[in-house]
C-alpha cells in the first residue's frame, strides 16, 4: 500500500492547548478513511493541516510526496469540504459550481449535474437562503465532482435528513467504485458509515488511538457475556477494552480475533458477539478517559447492544 498523506511526529499548539500531540500516521491511497473522535479530538485541525491551511507546531506533514502549505502543485489535486462551508454572500448553487468546475482539474460535470437532480438542489438560489442540509448537500455534490485525488469531507452532513446522507454514501461508494482516489471523512455518525469505510483512524485529545484498516478491525474485535468471573478469566487472557457488570453478570468488549480466542470464549461458556465499530469506538475512547481519569465516573449502559 502506498502512502497519499503523512502525518511525521506531528504537534500542533494552539495559544494555551495543543491540539495534536506527536502524532504519526499515515492516509493510504485509494482508501476510504475515517477519521473519528470525540468533540475537540483534534479530527479538523488534523484536516487543515493535511489541507495546508495550517502548518504545524513541530513535526512533518506530507501530502501526495511534499508539504502542502502554500503548495500550489499539491493543493490543486485537494478538495476539502469543511463541516460549515462559506461561499460569497451572493453565490448561487450554480456559481459555486461554476467556481468549482474552474477550480478542479479532475472536475466532473455529469456527475455534478447528476448529484444536483439527486440532491433536488435549486441551482439557481442563493446559497445563503438555503437551508442548513441544503447547503451541506451543496458540499457533497462540489466534493464528489471534484473528483480530487484526495478528498477530505470534515463533518460533510450537519442538517442533511437520512435519506439525503444514504444518497451520499451511494454516491460516493459507486463514485469511488469506478474512480478510486483516497477520501477521509470526519464523522460521529460511525454506524451509519462504517461499512464504507475501509480504514479507521481514532484520534482521542489530540493522539492516535487507533490506526488500522476496518477489515482486521472487524475480525478483531468481540464482545463477550456471560457470569462474571468467566469474562474476568477471558479478558485477562486477551485485550480487555471495557466490561462493565451487574448483579454477577459481565459484558465486555475484547480485541483478538483468533479462532481459538473465540473457542475460549465458547468453552467458558460466554456468548461471543460481533463488536460493531461503534461499540469499538465508544469503549477505547472510554478506555483511554478512564486511563487517564481513573475515577471519573462512566454510564455503565453506554456499550450497547451489539448489531
Ligand atoms: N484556532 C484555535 N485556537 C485555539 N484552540 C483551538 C483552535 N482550533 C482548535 N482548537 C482546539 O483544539 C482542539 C481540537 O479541535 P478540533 O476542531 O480539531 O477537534 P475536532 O475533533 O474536529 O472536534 P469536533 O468533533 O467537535 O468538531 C479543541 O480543544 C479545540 O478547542
Amino acid at each position: 500500500m502506498t502512502a497519499a498523506a503523512g502525518l511525521e511526529s506531528v504537534t500542533m499548539r494552539f495559544r494555551g492547548h495543543t491540539a495534536l500531540t506527536d502524532v504519526t500516521t499515515e492516509i493510504q491511497a485509494d482508501t476510504i478513511t475515517g477519521l473519528l473522535g470525540r468533540n475537540g479530538a483534534g479530527k479538523t485541525t488534523m484536516m487543515q493541516l493535511l489541507t495546508g491551511h495550517r502548518v504545524p507546531t513541530s513535526g512533518r506533514v506530507q501530502v501526495l510526496g511534499a508539504a502542502p502549505f502554500e503548495n500550489d502543485a499539491v493543493l490543486s489535486q485537494l478538495c476539502f469540504i469543511k463541516e460549515s462551508q462559506r461561499y460569497p454572500d451572493l453565490f448561487r448553487v450554480c456559481d459555486a459550481v461554476r467556481a468549482a468546475a474552474s477550480v478542479y482539474p479532475s472536475w466532473d460535470q455529469e456527475l455534478a449535474d447528476q448529484l444536483l437532480e439527486d440532491f433536488e438542489l435549486p441551482v439557481k438560489r442563493t446559497i445563503r437562503k438555503l437551508s442548513r442540509g441544503m447547503t451541506s448537500a451543496v458540499g457533497i455534490v462540489l466534493g464528489l465532482a471534484s473528483r480530487a485525488p484526495l478528498t477530505l469531507f470534515d463533518e460533510p452532513y450537519l442538517g442533511l435528513d437520512a435519506v439525503a446522507r444514504q444518497l451520499f454514501y451511494d454516491r460516493l461508494l459507486s463514485d469511488y467504485a469506478e474512480h478510486p482516489r483516497t477520501i477521509v471523512i470526519s464523522t460521529h455518525l460511525i454506524e451509519e458509515i462504517s461499512d464504507l469505510l475501509e480504514h479507521v483512524l481514532l484520534i482521542d485529545r489530540g493522539r492516535v488511538l487507533l490506526d488500522a484498516d476496518a477489515e482486521t478491525l472487524r475480525a478483531t474485535a468481540l464482545t463477550v457475556s456471560g457470569p462474571a468471573r468467566q469474562v474476568a478469566t477471558f479478558g485477562a487472557a486477551h485485550d480487555l477494552v471495557r466490561s462493565e457488570s451487574l448483579a454477577g453478570q459481565s459484558r465486555a468488549v475484547i480485541r483478538t480475533g483468533t479462532a481459538t480466542a473465540r473457542r475460549m470464549a465458547t468453552d467458558l461458556g460466554l456468548v461471543v458477539e460481533p463488536t460493531s465499530l461503534q461499540q469499538l469506538v465508544v469503549a477505547m475512547s472510554l478506555r483511554s478517559t478512564a486511563t487517564d481519569h481513573p475515577t471519573s465516573a462512566v454510564p455503565s449502559d453506554l456499550l450497547g447492544a451489539p448489531r
